[in-house]
Formats: C-alpha cells, structure tokens, sequence
C-alpha cells in the first residue's frame, strides 16, 4: 500500500488516563454501508456517526471516481451520497489499493453498471488476503470473472454481471465482507439466495439492517445460514453507523496499560465478545452504565491466552493491541493468531521498546513483565499502529511511531482524543 503522505506520531508515556471518551462509529460498518448506498438509483443516502478516518476518505474519493456525488461533513461526522449518476465501472488501483473496503463497491456496479472492473485491492499486509468465496459466489449468481495483466504488469479483475440471480452460496468460512458482498450481490439478484456459514460480526448485522431500511429482503441474521430474497430496486435512506467496537477495545487498553479509568461513550461490552472476558481476566474492571462503558485497572496486570477467532471470538483487530498490553502482565502470555498469518510484525517492533515475545509462526508467547522504553517504532498495519501507541503510552520516555497512515485508516482523532485523557501525544506530518 503506497502511503501517500508520511505520518508519525509521537508518545511520551507513563500518564494515567483518566476521563471521558467518545468511541467512533465503526469502519467495518460504514465502508460496506457505503457500497451498499451505491446500489440506490436515485436520492440521497444520509449516514450519520461515520468515522473520520483515512479509509472513509478514500471511500468518499472512489464513490466520486465511479460517478457518485459524495459530501463528507467532518464536524457533524456525516456523510451524504447520490449515486443516481454513477456511471464508471473502474475502481482505479491509486484508490482502491489504499483500502480493502474498495471491494464492497462490487454489487454495485455489478448491479448498477452490469460490470466491474478491480485495478487493485488494497486493506492491511497482513500475509494472504483471499477473494475466491467473493468470486465464487459471483460466479454461482451467474457473473463472469476474468484475470488480465495491464501494461505495468499488474493483474485487472474484470466481472461481467450477466444476469444476476439468487443461488445456494457458502463460505469456506465466515469471511467478514465476503458475506456483506455476497448479501449485496444477492438483494438486487432474481431470486433467492441462501448463503451458509455466514458471518455473524455485528457490523455484518448492522449493514443488514441498513440494506434492509433500503428495502432489501434477508432474512437470518445472525445465525450462520442467510436467506436474500431479490428485489426490483433499493432506495436511498438514513441510517446512524454502529460505535466500533475495536476503537472501544483499544481504549479499554489504554486505560488497562496505564493503570487509568474511564468512560467509553457508545462501547458496547457485549460487542467485545470473548475479548471482554480475557480483559478482566487481566484485570481489567468492567461496569456497563446503559450506553456508557465504564473501564479501570488498579490491580497488577495478570498474563493471558489468546486466540483469534470470528465473532463472538476474540477478534483479531484486538490481538496486535494485547499483545502491547500482555507485555506488561506478570508471566507468560500466549497468543495465537488463526485467521490472518501476518500480524506479528509487532513483535520485532515492541521487541525495540524492550519486550520479549517469542514467534513461531501463529503462535507467539510474550515474556512478561518486561518494562518498556522508548522507541523509533514502524506501524506495519493499522493494529500494528494502535498497538505501539499503547506502548508508547505505557513506556519510559518518547516513542515514535512512523508509517502512521495505517493507524490513520482506522481511528479518528488519536492524538486529540488521548491527548484529552492526560496522553502526551502528538501527530506530526512529515
Ligand atoms: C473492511 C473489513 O471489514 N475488514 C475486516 C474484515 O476483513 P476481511 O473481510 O478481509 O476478512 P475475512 O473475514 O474475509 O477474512 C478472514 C479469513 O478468511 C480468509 N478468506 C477470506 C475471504 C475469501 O474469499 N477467502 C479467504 O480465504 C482470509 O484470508 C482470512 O484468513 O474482517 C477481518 C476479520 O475479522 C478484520 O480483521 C478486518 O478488519
Ligand atoms: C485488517 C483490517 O482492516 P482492512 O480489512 O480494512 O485491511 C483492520 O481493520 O485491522
């Protein structure tokens, strides 16, 4: 992923967080949610709560690339989108290589345009990165999906829709935006469509919920097995994003790692899944006031087993970020990372704050407790990212962290909203 512009952040640690935080609406949410308004022929699709991150820039520049009219409104964090002229099959690599939400703009311009043309996929390195349940399943609906090399030697996906009709889908197992594309692909299809081992994250439900106020027919959410009922046409609603649980998680942390409190506006324990259980397991305290998530550590920080799974299992957006904080914890802690094969990248980075984590492929053990110090740090993800400014925020003097795009994809306003909790933080471009 090329960075555009270099940023670095810049943490001196060893503060207590303290106060009162406003978790963001979910990237994971409004990127489909987005693909999902360019099915809509006319009016205007209002989403309210969006992140102001990297990715969502990106997705406002490639809406405008295929033709839509696309309004960020920073301050009252809303985005408005017409998509009645889209008229450009092409997500041009520049863009769409930035961020792997690009691919949720497929169904429709498959449905809207009858092709769609993919230059180049982008999201976190984060080893192998598949799409073949994405292109089985539009193949099974009746799309044909061909490979050429461009001039540069790149490879260009061509899907041709064809006449799109409902079929039996599965996934080999519950990929995240494969079932949101197949879910897409299928609303606007003739026919019924059933997809097995669905994914049951809660932004996969929420933009159910979304397609379904477009008018959209899916039924069995939230089971594992999706039944889409096709319908004629999808038209332009309102609808408030969903909080992101990952950017809630990894404020939990930074309360965890320095020994803070606070109040996370709009967490949702219960969205945190098996993460929530492992946290206290640490000892971290939890209190759920309504819509208000109450979080502290005052206790020594106890060493944990992690492994990676989907939803409701521990997500693996979360396991870069407690891999920071198990550094801390008194003894052993042991990691593994099943669903994506390059994220310990990390290790080699915290390893120059001072820790001692042990890799073995998927499997990583982190030798606590190891006091960290101060560091030039690379961000090689987005968790990556938000992992070292935990250890930033918990190390002996000033830690730098470059290549700090990645963390940008997916938070909003990090620097502003530690700085606001007692953080000595700052973003700098360079
Ligand atoms: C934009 C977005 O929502 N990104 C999230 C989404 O990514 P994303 O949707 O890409 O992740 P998936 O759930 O699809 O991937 C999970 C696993 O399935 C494999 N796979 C996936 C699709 C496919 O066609 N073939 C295949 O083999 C992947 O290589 C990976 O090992 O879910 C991930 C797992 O919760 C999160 O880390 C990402 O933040
Ligand atoms: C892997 C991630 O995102 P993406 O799928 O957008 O690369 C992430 O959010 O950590």
């Amino acid at each position: 992923m090329s960075m555009g512009h270099e940023v670095r952040y810049r943490v001196r640690g060893g503060r207590r967080l303290q106060g009162t935080v406003f978790v963001q609406g979910a990237k994971n949410a409004v990127l489909p949610m987005i693909g999902a308004s360019l099915m809509a022929g006319e009016g205007r699709t209002v989403l309210r709560n969006v992140p102001i991150i990297e990715d969502v820039r990106r997705a406002v520049e490639l809406a405008r690339a295929i033709g839509a009219k696309a309004e960020l409104h920073e301050a009252e964090r809303t985005l408005v989108i017409d998509a009645s002229s889209l008229d450009n099959p092409v997500l041009p690599a520049d863009i769409a290589s930035r961020f792997r939400g690009s691919f949720l703009f497929v169904p429709a311009l498959l449905h809207r345009l009858g092709e769609a043309v993919i230059e180049g996929v982008g999201g976190c390195n984060l080893g192998s990165r598949n799409l073949d349940f994405h292109y089985n399943g539009f193949k099974r609906m009746g799309a044909t999906v061909t490979e050429q090399v461009d001039d540069n030697g790149d490879g260009v996906i061509h899907i041709k829709a064809g006449d799109m009709r409902g079929a039996t889908l599965y996934c080999d197992t519950p990929s995240h935006t494969g079932t949101e594309n197949l879910i897409m692909a299928a609303a606007l299809a003739r026919g019924t469509t059933l997809i097995k081992n669905a994914a049951l994250e809660p932004e996969v439900l929420d933009n159910i919920e979304f397609l379904r106020a477009m008018g959209a027919k899916i039924t069995g959410d939230g089971t594992g097995f999706i039944t889409v009922e096709g319908v004629e046409g999808l038209t332009a609603v309102e609808h408030t994003v969903m909080p992101d649980r990952i950017d809630a998680g990894v404020f939990v942390m930074a309360a965890a790692i320095t020994g803070g409190e606070l109040s996370l506006v709009g967490a949702n324990l219960e969205h945190l899944g098996v993460a929530a259980d492992k946290l206290e397991q640490m000892g971290v305290e939890f209190h759920q006031e309504g819509a208000v998530l109450q979080v502290r550590r005052d206790r020594t920080l106890r060493p944990i087993n992690v492994i990676t799974d989907e939803y409701p299992g521990f997500a693996t957006d979360l396991q870069s970020p407690i891999m920071a904080l198990s550094c801390l914890a008194d003894g052993p802690s042991y990691i593994y990372e099943r669903i994506f094969d390059g994220r310990f990248k990390l290790a080699g980075e915290l390893a120059k704050m001072g820790a001692n984590i042990e890799v073995d492929g998927n499997r990583a053990k982190v030798n606590g407790v190891t006091p960290l110090r101060g560091a030039e740090v690379e961000a090689h993800d987005l968790r990556c990212g938000s992992a070292l400014v935990l250890a930033g925020l918990a190390a002996e003097g000033e830690t730098t962290i470059t290549s700090a795009y990645y963390l940008d994809r997916g938070h909003a306003h990090t620097a502003g909203r530690l700085s606001q909790l007692g953080a000595d933080i700052v973003r700098e471009t360079v």
